[in-house]
């Protein structure tokens, strides 16, 4: 079997030797020399065969200039007419058929750096040429121009092409405009020869064929006016060989063919692909794909309603179903690589309006800047100078926001997101290298000599490890070669094998061993792959790639909740930053924002100051255990807003508020707007358990069942996967997973539920199981350099401020009024209580046991759950009656916390957090709920322009 080729490679197949990373290198570096040292030059010269180095005399370089001058103004001009379509992958926009038109450019992006200029002018020459070429071409075949000229000319195209030499120039002209309009598709020049080859030779063969295959003995004249020499060549032996009654269907099937390769077509895409040239013929407009784009609601980044995607997604209720079980993670499909990309995103859509607010004028700030209006609460939505200085510590809790508002930008600033070249572009991906062949060898080695009867049939290169599949003989046992795995190890020097019995999905075995060449995943590729583009859903991420080298994005959206773990060192907060990194390039703080918790104190700082955060950057556990708090009660009050307003999912209620279908009830001055998604990220896990474990396990238990639907999302990060960190609650609502290298198979069983992450190498290489997925997939994570971060977020601290809500980390004013005597002990009286329910068992021994405490404070316990009648009075030596049923736990548990209303009784405490903290009346008062200031932050109405 042959490697599969599945990115950056190109679909080259075995032909295709892929270029060592020092020659990839070399090649770039040698690209810009040759462009710097052209630049004197400036655009005059081309590239071209002379080479600059070489001497020209004036009327050979007067010659070359005039040429240029033509062709580079012809080429700009076939350049202006009409949109271009960008297509990274292909090259040739047909992954684009059936694309919205709001993905479309009307400048075209011309490809960055100092190669531009120089591909377009290459590719005006030739295409200048080509015209040239088409033209004379059909003053001869369509006008019949005569002379000797014009007969050579026919001579030649005739006694080619035959009869077919008549389409000779539309063809020319295609490709003409083709090179000229999109200098950028170089790559796909290859893949679109080959299958014009296979187009022009066949149907001269069928021309020829039509004609009776007329041979050259018997005169010029009859084969100029059927098929050519290139008709004859092919119809003549298939025909003389195989009868006229396989050669038609041979040479109908391959012009078919031709046309696939020419539209890069897979055969299972025909349907999608005509499909979407009805719909550009017709300006319909739909989803391209099944399982690409986000949740109905999203919104392009630049905005843009989309009604196309409405109307197919929209259910007659207007409600889209629970898009959290569709697919969290795209992968790019097999061919489609995209290291050549390029950025396809047009300004229109990296852009976004943020409306003046004419709204809210008694609350509305005074401008701090140019296009700037800084929020409710001046000190705290001033642009923090340094964590320290960010969080002041208040004496007491600031005066919270009205139920649902949120801190809003104002001004009519206009949002650019950060273009894609801020992400550099990494080295192609190889299919194949010398150390892939070594360790083939070493297999068949092995296998000879322990005497299995298995072969390697072929492997999959992915950039960590590369996947070679092992097939055995009829009356081998797979456990041969499983039993073999030290004796692998041993040979190919690597104690990081894995092995998969079998591949999932074929009969073969899987052993992953580690390239001894590994690659480094670039953001920016994932990003500009055509599995990210596939969607334009905000909190779409780049992941990595996997171990077939496709590019894995996922939708964090859709996770909707990931646990993210390993051992240090192992790429977390690597993988954090491609997180953040990936939201700020996709998002704008009106669609995303962020609470990062970063107990370590170094990994996310240099994300302070960026527009998305709703707090500054919290780095006490105490305080990200309140902050917790604080999204709970956000979720809390946008389910009231859902209910309320008639939604069941925040994208709905968000569609309805930019379609302009959501009305403040009578009498309320609220200014609706669309809810952003809320993004919380705490990045040591461990930390918040340690301070206040229940408090922490109860509010993410909280988050994780309930806030998918508000649009909130957890990310969960820590290096200590042991089960007091990643309880069985927290576990049992985190669905997705993401398991870089743990240091024992425990942690492995602890974050994936089964071994595996014991063995990754390290550095990014990780096991990603979103939610729904059986089997974990191996992926490399995306690595962006913090260079290039610091360039992302300069890029958009230089646009917004953050305007904070103050809030985020100040205690519930309502919180809790712990009773006295309950002191230190809140959390052990809270863990007896549990136990005393759970088992209905009321024991001080058992405590003294469960809790590893002493009899005294044991006793004690017992006496307050007494005092709170959990438990009865003391019967001497005999066990307590135990007075509340597991039903009643949580209620019994908020009792303790001094929660005035059921923190777990979700009727009861709708509302409550926020408006028992935020001084409003509560929900059934009609004409105070009427009043709250609805869902604040994000004023989109900008989209609809
Ligand atoms: N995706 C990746 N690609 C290439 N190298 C990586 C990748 N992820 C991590 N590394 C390498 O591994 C090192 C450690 O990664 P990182 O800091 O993300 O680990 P960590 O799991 O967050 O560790 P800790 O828990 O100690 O913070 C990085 O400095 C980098 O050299």
């Amino acid at each position: 079997m042959a490697t599969r080729t599945t990115a950056g490679g190109g679909r080259g197949g075995k032909s295709r030797k892929p270029a060592p990373r020092k020659h990839a290198n070399r090649t770039r570096n040698s690209k810009g020399a040759s462009s710097a040292r052209r630049k004197p030059a400036s655009g005059a010269a081309p590239a071209g065969a002379a080479g600059a180095g070489v001497a020209q005399s004036w009327p050979v370089r007067a010659a070359r200039g005039t040429w240029m001058g033509m062709a580079h103004a012809v080429g700009g001009a076939a350049r202006a007419v009409g949109p271009r379509d960008q297509d990274p992958e292909h090259g040739d926009g047909e992954e684009d058929v059936g694309k919205a038109s709001g993905t479309r450019t009307a400048k075209g992006t011309v490809p960055q750096g100092d190669a531009a200029p120089q591909a377009d002018h290459r590719a005006d020459g030739v295409g200048f040429f080509l015209l040239a070429l088409a033209v004379v071409v059909a003053a001869r075949e369509w006008w019949g121009i005569d002379g000797v000229f014009g007969d050579g000319v026919h001579a030649v195209v005739a006694g080619t092409f035959g009869v077919a030499g008549v389409a000779l120039p539309v063809l020319l002209l295609w490709i003409a405009l083709r090179v000229m309009r999109h200098p950028e598709r170089a790559r796909a020049n290859g893949r679109v020869t080959i299958g014009l080859s296979f187009v022009v030779v066949s149907v001269c063969a069928l021309v020829h064929i039509s004609e009776g295959v007329p041979s050259p003995i018997d005169g010029f004249g009859p084969v100029q006016d059927a098929g050519g020499v290139i008709g004859y060549l092919f119809a003549a032996p298939v025909v003389t060989g195989l009868t006229q009654w396989f050669a038609v269907p041979l040479y109908v099937l391959a012009t078919f063919f031709g046309l696939l390769i020419v539209t890069a077509t897979p055969v299972h895409r025909i349907p999608a692909r005509l499909l979407g040239v009805y719909d550009r013929l017709t300006g319909n407009q739909r989803i391209e794909d099944t399982d690409g784009p986000g949740p109905d609601g999203d919104t392009p980044p630049g905005g843009g309603s989309r009604p196309g995607r409405r109307r197919k997604r929209k259910g007659a209720g207007g409600y889209v179903g629970d898009e959290a079980f569709e697919k969290a993670a795209y992968l790019e499909s097999a061919g489609k690589a995209a290291s050549d990309g390029r950025p396809a995103r047009s300004d229109k859509l990296t852009t976004q309006r943020i409306p003046t607010s004419e709204s809210k004028g008694a609350k509305g700030a005074p401008a701090i800047g140019p296009g700037l209006l800084d929020g409710e609460n001046g000190a705290a939505a001033s642009p923090s100078p340094g964590r320290k200085k960010s969080t002041p510590k208040p004496p007491v809790a600031p005066e919270p926001m009205p139920r649902g508002e949120q801190p809003m930008f104002d001004g009519d600033t206009v949002y650019l997101l950060p273009e894609e070249s801020l992400l550099v572009e990494g080295p192609p991906h190889k299919t194949r290298s010398a150390a892939n062949d070594r360790v083939v060898e070493s297999l068949t080695g092995v296998f000879e000599q322990f005497g299995v009867d298995a072969q390697v049939t072929g492997f999959t290169r992915g950039p960590t490890v590369t996947r070679y599949e092992v097939e055995v003989g009829p009356k081998t046992k797979v456990e041969r070669i499983t039993s073999l795995a030290n004796n692998i190890a041993y040979a190919v020097a690597s104690a990081d094998v894995r092995i998969l019995s079998p591949i999932p999905g074929k009969s073969a075995i899987g052993i992953e061993i580690p390239n001894a060449d590994r690659e480094t995943v670039v953001l920016g590729d994932v990003l500009r792959s055509s599995a990210a583009r596939r969607t334009e859903h905000a909190m779409v991420m780049g992941v990595g790639k996997d171990v077939e080298g496709g590019y894995v994005v996922a939708n964090l959206a859709k996770m909707p909740h990931i646990l993210v773990a390993g051992a240090t060192g192992a790429g977390k907060s690597s993988f954090i930053n491609s997180m953040i990194t990936s939201v700020l390039m996709r998002a704008t703080p009106e669609q995303v924002r962020l609470v990062l918790v970063d107990p370590k104190r170094v990994e996310l700082t240099i994300y302070e100051g960026i527009p998305h955060l709703i707090t500054p950057i919290i780095t006490s556990p105490k305080k990200a255990a309140e902050a917790l708090e604080w999204v709970v009660r956000e979720m809390d009050s946008r389910y009231d807003d859902l209910a309320e307003f008639g939604f069941k999912h925040v994208d709905d209620f968000n569609a309805a508020v930019r379609a302009g279908k959501v009305k403040p009830l009578p009498g309320s001055e609220r200014k609706i707007a669309p809810y952003p998604y809320l993004l919380v990220v705490v990045d040591e896990l461990a930390d918040l358990m340690m301070v206040a474990p229940r408090d922490v396990e109860a509010s993410i238990q909280r988050i994780t069942q309930l806030a998918r639907a508000a649009g909130i999302h957890l990310v969960l990060a820590t290096q200590r996967p042991s089960v007091d960190v990643v309880t069985g609650l927290i576990k049992a609502n985190v669905p997705s997973r993401l398991a870089f290298a743990t240091s024992s198979l425990a942690d492995s069983r602890v974050v994936l539920d089964q071994p595996g992450a014991e063995k990754l190498i390290g550095q990014g290489d990780a096991l990603f199981l979103p939610m729904g997925a059986a089997k974990p997939m191996r992926v490399q994570g995306a690595w962006v350099t913090e260079s290039e971060v610091e360039a992302v977020t300069e890029h958009v601290k230089a646009q917004l401020k953050p305007v904070y809500r103050p809030d985020v980390t100040a205690p519930a004013a309502a919180k809790k009024q712990i009773d006295e005597d309950i002191g230190d002990d809140l959390d052990l009286l809270l863990q007896a209580a549990e136990l005393v329910v759970t088992t209905q068992f009321g024991s001080t021994s058992m405590l003294q046991r469960k809790l590893r405490v002493g009899f005294a404070k044991a006793g004690r316990l017992m006496d307050l759950l007494e005092s709170r009648e959990i438990v009865g009075p003391s019967e001497g030596s005999k066990a307590r009656d135990v007075l509340v049923a597991a039903d009643d736990l949580p209620a019994a548990l908020a009792l303790i916390r001094g929660e005035s209303t059921g923190l777990y009784d979700q009727d009861a405490d709708a509302g409550d957090g926020s408006a028992a903290s935020e001084g409003v009346a509560p929900d059934d008062d009609g004409p105070a709920s009427g009043e709250v200031q609805v869902a604040g932050a994000m004023m989109v109405e900008g989209e609809a322009r």
